[in-house]
């Protein structure tokens, strides 16, 4: 969990590399449906481009319909749940063991969606200051152009942050009486994510190859 802009994908790549785990983004599914025109799709467009939540029921079955198809793995959801209904939804179809809370000055988040591209075909996020891509405009992989998104503009960023404030936080306190939240804080991804591998390194093995936790 964490405000937009605060790194969730960008700390779910890291993990995901280190720990194993599958990858569910709800901003990611919901971009994929939209390009594809699915009926979720057509029906979240409207409210992503105005800054505002997509309705709990789209995103609920939206979600738990992905969850069926990864059972036998642990995961990792990024972006859901965002409201106390989803959050109620979820724990009626499955248990939650750990709450990932990035807490990141909305200033600091402001200034970061500014500069955010993407490769939408496969969800890949770069930023032209903290990760540029190695050629301007172009996706490392596959040689695709990036896109900045719609809904990071300015005046939809400042909606996104209100509507976290409003139905998101108390999301926080939901999993904080549930025992599981933790809470990172800071302004620069690569000073959390130490305390992030840390603390995940006490519930899960670390998989990769890689020796040094600190790089991505
Ligand atoms: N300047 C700066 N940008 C960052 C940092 N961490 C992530 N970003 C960028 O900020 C933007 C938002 O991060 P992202 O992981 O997409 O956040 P999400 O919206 O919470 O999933 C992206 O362009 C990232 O590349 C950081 O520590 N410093
Ligand atoms: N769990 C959710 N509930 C409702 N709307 C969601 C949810 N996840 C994503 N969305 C919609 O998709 C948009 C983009 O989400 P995401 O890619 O996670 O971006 P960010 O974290 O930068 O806000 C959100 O602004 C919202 O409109």
């Amino acid at each position: 969990m964490g405000p937009p802009g605060s790194g969730k994908g960008t700390v779910s790549d890291r993990i995901l590399k280190h720990f194993g785990l599958k990858h569910l983004s709800s901003g990611d599914l919901l971009r994929t449906n939209m390009q594809r025109r699915t009926e979720f799709g057509l029906i979240a467009k409207t409210f992503i481009a105005q800054g505002q939540l997509v309705p709990d029921d789209v995103i609920t079955r939206l979600i738990l319909q992905e969850l069926k198809d990864l059972d036998q793995h642990p995961w990792l959801l990024d972006g859901f749940p965002r409201t106390v209904p989803q959050a109620e939804a979820l724990d009626k179809a499955y248990q939650i063991d750990s709450v990932i809370d990035l807490n990141v000055p909305f200033d600091t988040i402001k200034q970061r969606l500014t500069a955010r591209w993407i490769h939408p075909a496969s969800g890949r996020v770069y930023n032209t200051e903290f990760s540029p891509p190695k050629v301007t405009g172009i996706d490392d992989l596959t040689g695709e152009p990036l896109v900045q998104r719609d809904d990071d503009k300015p005046e939809t960023v400042m909606k996104r942050l209100k509507a976290y404030e409003v139905l998101t936080r108390p999301v926080l306190n939901y999993y904080r009486d549930k025992g599981v939240l933790e809470t990172f804080s800071g302004t620069e991804t690569n000073k959390i994510w130490p305390h992030v591998y840390a603390f995940l390194q006490t519930k899960l093995p670390d998989v990769s190859q890689k020796e040094a936790a600190s790089q991505r």
